[in-house]
């Protein structure tokens, strides 16, 4: 395994903490409060955007930090630390790992070995996010650590899912050979469990546990359309239970494509908090008693 896969240790949660501006909850030391508490709770790693946060996350845990400097620039659709700018701010954070645009558009796949070696001069480890197989692929040639589906969905070439991209982390789990990890639109427990059953090392999960505004917005669209009749019996919304069934069918799928059987169930659901599993006081199980890495049980929603 490579050094950045014992860094980020197998079937480990990373909670991506990140407030944009505009956002509620930028600025002071809200995403500081938010990686605390992620590794509390038993994260492994935070994924952190901005130099000022990563610094200020850097000193307040004990966890492998993955840096990244989104930044907006004319003329271009890349925005996670695209230049050699940013690499070297992060660097001077104190991040452990630089994550990185490995696309293949304006050119930015030239671009990335330099970038690479660069960051590694730093004596930073590559995340390289990407958005498809042959990006992944590219990535690994390159020498990145670490490959993240980060951009899956957000390439106009790419798969347009409204949850994650699991096939994709089949795919690369299967032809990388660097350690996967699972990052875009996990909004649930089961989703991160599927992404692992699916070949993913580690698995990043940022909007489900650090974007109040859009955990809350779910429920508020809930109440104001109404559940149906069948999200009411099952404690979910029909939503939900369309993209939670979306999950179970495709590692189903890969189950009879040689994936392990109890893997495909634990994936699937099967006992891990779903609204039945609850303790003598009604509170899901999982709540009353977390594993050591585990994430609460959270509801689903768009990112
Ligand atoms: C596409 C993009 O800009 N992704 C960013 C990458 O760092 C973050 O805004 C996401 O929150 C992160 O990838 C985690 O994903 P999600 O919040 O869906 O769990």
């Amino acid at each position: 395994m490579s050094g950045a896969g014992f860094l980020i240790p197998p079937r480990s949660l990373i909670v991506s903490c990140q407030a944009l501006e505009g956002e509620p909850l930028h600025g002071g030391d809200a995403m500081v409060k938010m990686a605390r508490a992620a590794v509390q709770s038993g994260a492994a790693g935070i994924r952190c955007n901005g130099a000022s946060d990563i610094r200020a996350i850097r000193e307040a845990v004990d966890v492998p930090v993955i840096g990244l400097i989104k930044r907006t620039m004319p003329g271009s659709d890349v925005f996670i630390t695209p230049t050699a700018e940013e690499i070297g701010r992060i660097a001077e954070a104190g991040a452990d790992i630089v994550a990185l645009d490995v696309t293949d558009r304006e050119g930015r796949l030239e671009q990335a070995q330099a970038l690479i070696a660069l960051a590694r001069s730093r004596g930073l480890l590559v995340m390289a996010d990407v958005s498809t197989l042959e990006e992944g692929l590219a990535a690994a040639r390159m020498g990145a650590d670490l490959v993240g589906t980060t951009l899956a969905g957000y390439t106009p070439y790419s798969r347009q899912l409204p949850g994650p991209d699991l096939r994709l982390v089949e795919e690369l789990a299967a032809e990388v050979t660097v350690p996967i990890i699972a990052e875009g639109r996990i909004w649930t427990p089961e989703e991160a469990a599927a992404a692992l059953a699916c070949g993913a090392h580690a698995v990043v999960v940022g909007s489900a546990i650090t974007r109040p505004q859009r955990i809350a917005a779910r429920f508020a669209a809930a109440l104001a359309s109404g559940a149906s009749a069948q999200g009411r019996a099952a404690g979910v919304d029909s939503s939900d239970a369309d993209t939670f069934a979306g999950s179970v069918s495709f590692v189903k799928a890969a189950d009879e494509n040689g994936k392990p059987e109890a893997d495909a169930a634990q994936a699937a659901g099967a006992g891990t908090g779903l609204p039945e599993a609850m303790d003598e006081n009604g509170k899901p199980e999982a709540d009353a008693a977390p594993a050591a890495g585990a994430v609460q049980p959270q509801e689903r929603g768009a990112s």
